[in-house]
């Protein structure tokens, strides 16, 4: 669908983007992670062509190409209301009389705010003003949209509205470019996750695949005496929290091993758990930054 190749980008003398190069598959939710300043709007941007002034090349597949961004900063008119809004985006895009109308109306109830369309921006919550500026963005159909951290303060429901709504756009077969410094969004809503740090892209590929390149599964136990003498024939053992994580390939045969030893010496347990691998741990051991403060 879309190809970055060796893309640079200089503000002056500060370097925002370094060798970026990238291949974005066609229908999937594409997660862009990286703490402040990383380089995401940036290169965000040059794939909407809003920054034009960079070095290497942005390649789209033969197919016809609709771009939708959806900005960090939300592009609103706060005195006109949710449905002028609208109008005023789908008109840039070229949108004329009732084939206007008919889209903001169906972009209304695509955001779930059919009901205050007549009402000015200025009155909605921050939940409500992040889903019109992804309304705002999506008016002309597009099948690329690009959204730049769409859920900053955003309420819970709001929240699952937006992700929802990304679940339809992946559906209807179209691509979404999605960047977040929150994680457990983009494990939750991304097949694929490119990981950013001072410009560069440490990392990239389906979610899964990053989980099992870098991380061992692991088993929590803690308990009195319950660990088998020979566990360490099973996985690598550490002391965490008053209990032991054993990190091993096969965790299944360390919990059989754990209760097999409980159930024959009779020993107390209080906690055995499979412990989720997480992707925020794989970005910090490959960058060494974490991405909040
Ligand atoms: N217009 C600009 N002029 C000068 N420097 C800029 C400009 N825009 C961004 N930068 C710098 O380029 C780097 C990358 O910024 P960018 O906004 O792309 O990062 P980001 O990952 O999107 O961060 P955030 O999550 O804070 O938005 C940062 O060091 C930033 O200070």
């Amino acid at each position: 669908m879309l190809m970055v190749n060796n893309v640079e980008k200089y503000y002056g003398k500060k370097t925002a983007l370094s060798n970026v190069t990238l291949d974005i598959p066609k229908g999937i939710c594409y997660g862009l992670v990286g703490p402040n300043g990383a380089g995401k709007s940036t290169l965000m941007k040059i794939i909407a062509s809003v920054i034009q002034d960079y070095k290497g090349t942005i390649q789209f597949t033969n197919e016809k190409i609709r771009v939708g961004y959806v900005p960090q900063d939300i592009a609103l008119e706060e005195t006109l209301s949710a449905r002028d809004n609208l109008y005023f985006f789908g008109e840039l895009y070229g949108l004329k009389g009732k084939t206007l109308k008919k889209r903001t109306n169906e972009v209304l109830t695509e955001i779930g705010l059919k009901e205050r369309g007549k009402d000015k921006v200025q009155s909605f919550s921050g939940g409500m003003k992040r889903r019109l500026n992804i309304g705002c963005g999506i008016m002309h159909k597009p099948n690329l949209i690009i959204m730049d951290e769409p859920t900053v303060g955003v309420d819970p429901q709001s929240r699952r509205y937006i992700f929802q709504m990304i679940e339809r756009m992946k559906e209807a077969g179209s691509t979404i470019i999605y960047a977040s410094h929150y994680m457990e969004e983009i494990e939750n809503v991304c097949e694929v996750a490119g990981f950013m740090d001072h410009g560069r892209i440490v990392e990239n590929d389906h979610i899964d695949t990053i989980l099992k390149k870098h991380v061992t599964p692991s088993v929590y136990v803690k308990g009195n005496n319950c660990l088998p003498e020979d566990i360490s024939k099973y996985g690598s053992v550490q002391s965490k929290e008053d209990g032991y994580l054993v990190s091993s390939d096969n965790p299944i045969l360390v919990m059989e091993k754990v209760l097999a030893f409980i159930k024959k010496n009779n020993t107390e347990l209080e906690r055995l758990e499979l412990v989720k691998p997480r992707l925020e741990d794989v970005f910090f051991s490959l960058t060494g930054s974490k991405l909040r403060d």
